[in-house]
């Protein structure tokens, strides 16, 4: 059921949005629901006041002191705010909501965030949170939207929710708090935590691996990984430390993800190669073989995505079956995969079909998978992966740094230490931040592409 368009225009006229927290999100929904039509009143730190104001000066929404001056006059309250002060922000704002009004939330894991709303929020208070499966400058059409109706009391507050987010053109996606935070685990957390690991072994190994002049790091895999891991050291630590850090079921997911990482290079270490291509050949049947039709993507479509400026038109040869150009596969040096080979194993491992979670994914996971399908399911590249893994010297020392970042990774996300976080992810950001303002239009660039094709 949607609301008529009568009365959408009379909450129009006569309802308030509020949202606490004018960072890249709270400053999207600010700006697309006061665009669509909406009131909408928003802040940030107190502190921040007069820069806010001024900033957003010619702005349709307007800006209000803090958290109080928002709830008071809100309809639809929406915190927007760093996980790891939610609950700090929730009980200082959370009683001053205005009787009956409705409270949600933007932060990535939804179990604290509940926690928080039900502990400080009056109880003629309702609370409908919502969660965008996507970055801030990413194109809300299509993409995912979660819904969680936890505690309504009118039929109609849910249809005015959807109503306000209904200028995003999201996909809405109507689940519990518990399965959000399953399905997000499976999905953001794990690949965020292998992401950070490529980029942490790259960092201390001090390579940039576009520039590296033995063609490691050529092709569409490779661009892949290069570009999304950058992506991610572009944004605020807060963003990764938070989904992760919050949610206990992540926690084990990325445990596992570090632990096949460590058992699958030890195999190769030992030469142990008949049980290497047995528990490949496992997880590929248990995730891979109900796949039919078209691979979510083509490694060809990503090969023009790399941030390398050595790639010069001499080494570029036509490939005979698309017409397209294409680096020549001998400039090309096969690479063990290992971040991809333990992403498929720690599926099988925990269980896990990662189609199954297609309706809640991030544009990240998608791309993840999607390389992780290419790679297992053409059959060339996964035979010339194993023969590297097992007999190439060359990224040995690579894969050692991966695995020992993997596990860093692992074990900062389970003692939740958020200051050490802090402290290792900008360690690595400022490694690679020269790259970053190419580095964002190169990967903004592919993921249009990707997208495109993964439709
Ligand atoms: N970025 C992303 O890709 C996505 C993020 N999310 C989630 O959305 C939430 C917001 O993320 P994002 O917008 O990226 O982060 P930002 O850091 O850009 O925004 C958070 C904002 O809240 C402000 N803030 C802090 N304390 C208060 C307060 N007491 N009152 C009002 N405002 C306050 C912060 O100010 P200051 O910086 O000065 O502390 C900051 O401007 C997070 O929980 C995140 O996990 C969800 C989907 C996607
Ligand atoms: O796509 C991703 O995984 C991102 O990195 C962007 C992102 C970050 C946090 C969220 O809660 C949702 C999306």
């Amino acid at each position: 059921m949607v609301a008529s368009i009568e009365q959408i225009s009379k909450w129009k006229r006569e309802k308030t949005i509020g949202i606490i927290g004018l960072g890249d999100m709270g400053l999207l929904y600010a700006t697309k629901f006061s665009n669509a039509g909406w009131k909408v009143v928003a802040c940030d730190r107190e502190d921040l006041f007069e820069s806010m104001t001024a900033v957003h000066a010619d702005a349709s929404f307007e800006v209000l002191l803090n958290g109080h001056y928002v709830s008071r006059v809100s309809d639809y309250i929406i915190y927007s705010v760093e996980a790891a002060n939610l609950d700090k922000i929730v009980s200082a704002y959370g009683p001053s909501s205005k009787v009956g009004a409705i409270v949600g939330g933007q932060t990535s894991c939804k179990s604290p965030e509940i926690r928080a709303f039900e502990k400080y929020l009056p109880k003629d208070v309702e609370i409908i949170t919502v969660h965008s499966l996507h970055g801030p400058k990413v194109n809300t059409e299509g993409q995912p939207l979660v819904i969680i109706d936890h505690r309504s009391f009118k039929k109609e507050s849910l249809l005015f929710v959807e109503s306000v987010v209904s200028c995003l053109k999201s996909k809405h996606v109507y689940l519990t708090y518990e399965e959000h935070d399953r399905i997000t685990a499976d999905t953001q957390a794990v690949t965020h935590a292998a992401f950070l690991s490529m980029g942490s072994a790259w960092a201390k190994l001090k390579v940039y691996p576009w520039l590296a002049e033995d063609n490691k790091w050529v092709g569409g895999l490779e661009n892949v990984k290069v570009n999304i891991s950058l992506r991610i050291y572009s944004n605020k630590w807060h963003v990764y430390a938070g989904l992760a850090i919050t949610n206990p079921h992540a926690h084990q997911q990325i445990l596992q993800y570090a632990t096949s990482a460590t058992e699958l290079f030890s195999m190769c270490l030992d030469n142990r190669r008949k049980d290497f291509v047995e528990r490949l050949m496992n997880a590929k049947e248990f995730v891979f073989n109900s796949h039919k039709g078209k691979l979510l993507l083509d490694d060809l479509i990503l090969e023009e995505y790399s941030l390398s400026k050595l790639t010069k038109k001499s080494e570029i040869s036509t490939d005979p079956h698309s017409g397209r150009d294409s680096p020549s596969i001998k400039q090309m040096l096969p690479n063990s995969h290992l971040a991809l080979l333990a992403i498929v194993d720690s599926w099988y491992q925990l269980g896990i079909n990662p189609y199954d979670h297609m309706i809640c994914s991030t544009p990240l996971f998608r791309i993840f998978l999607g390389v992780s399908e290419y790679l297992f399911l053409t059959p060339a590249i996964l035979e010339q992966t194993i023969n590297a893994a097992m007999n190439d010297q060359s990224f040995r020392r690579d894969d050692l740094e991966f695995v020992v970042a993997a596990r860093e990774w692992s074990s900062l996300v389970t003692f939740g230490n958020f200051d050490l976080y802090k402290r290792q992810f900008e360690s690595v950001q400022k490694f690679f931040e020269p790259m970053f303002p190419e580095a964002n239009v190169i990967g903004n660039e592919m993921i249009k592409t990707i997208l495109k094709h993964s439709k």
